[in-house]
């Protein structure tokens, strides 16, 4: 495990692919030496891939994001969690409708495959309440959804999780997560992840859901269906060890762990997750 230094990685790496939360940015908050370090690469005609495992937002939503950072990337260059996993049901699952434990991101993106979806952000399900019409919930199965879609969703309740628990009594219906990432950075600390969300569902169902996110490999056929990469040229940086860097190393690729976000250098040795190349920050590359 050794540092690098920008040199040696454009004369190295012909493709980036960069995580996003903990490397570009900490929730609406830009990492320091992020868009410097993109503009660089973009100076020296490297081709770059942003995969992020937060499936709040479209690809569409990102492009805007980064916008607003100042960024210019387009939409094909982008492979985030809530697209991997719409691809995943419908070209693999040929999902037809899916009960949606997620945000509006999750939704555009089933949206622009036609995939049907209920529960996600409509209203009947958003209610905070402790009046629950527990018959009301099983009445109201749907025979048409065939599958249970989980991502990171701000507004879960008991409710959501009830209903989404109804689905999977059925073991014909599909079960699927986003990603599982058990925390996430924000610019004011670490919060609980996708995986920390559909955790009680797994444990209620006592089912095992298909994680497509990071370090699974549906995200890299994700982007191998739209992209060559040429394995000894191309670099993922990521925060952290158990999606971003093995992610990386099970893809054959070369890792550059940054300490901006989720992994510490302590954890290395205690997950035993050996990056190729280790830097505070990009910030180090700048
Ligand atoms: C969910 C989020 O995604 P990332 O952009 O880091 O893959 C994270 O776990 O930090
Ligand atoms: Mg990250």
């Amino acid at each position: 495990m050794s540092t690098i230094g920008f040199e040696e990685l454009i004369n190295k790496y012909t493709t980036v692919l960069f995580d996003c939360d903990g490397v570009l940015w900490r929730g609406n908050e830009l990492i320091p030496g992020s868009k410097e370090f993109i503009d660089h690469l973009r100076k020296h005609n490297k081709r770059l891939i942003f995969v992020t495992n937060n499936a709040s937002q479209s690809r569409e939503q990102y492009r805007t994001k980064f916008q607003k950072f100042g960024l210019d990337v387009s939409t094909d260059e982008i492979y985030g969690s809530a697209y991997a996993a719409t691809v995943y049901l419908k070209y693999k699952l040929k999902s037809k409708k899916a009960f949606v434990i997620g945000m509006s991101g999750l939704e555009h993106e089933l949206d622009t495959e036609g995939i049907e979806h209920i529960g996600g952000t409509s209203e009947e399900y958003n209610k905070l309440t402790t009046d629950i019409d527990f018959k009301g919930i099983k009445d109201s199965i749907d025979p048409s959804v065939d599958t249970v879609l989980c991502g990171m969703d701000l507004m879960l309740n008991y409710s959501k999780l009830s209903h989404a628990f109804s689905y999977l009594e059925n073991k014909n219906v599909n079960f699927v997560l986003t990603n599982d990432d058990s925390t996430f950075p924000q610019s004011a600390g670490i919060f609980p992840g996708s995986g920390s969300l559909s955790a009680p569902l797994i444990l209620a169902s006592g089912r095992t859901p298909t994680v497509v996110g990071k370090p699974n490999k549906e995200m890299l056929d994700c982007i191998l269906d739209k992209n060559h990469l040429n394995n000894e040229e191309t670099l993922m940086i990521g925060d952290r060890l158990n999606t971003d860097i093995k992610f990386g190393q099970e893809g054959g690729l070369d890792t550059l762990l940054v300490l901006s976000g989720v992994s510490k250098r302590e954890d290395i040795e205690k997950e035993n997750i050996y990056p190729k190349y280790i830097l505070n920050s990009l910030d180090d590359l700048n």
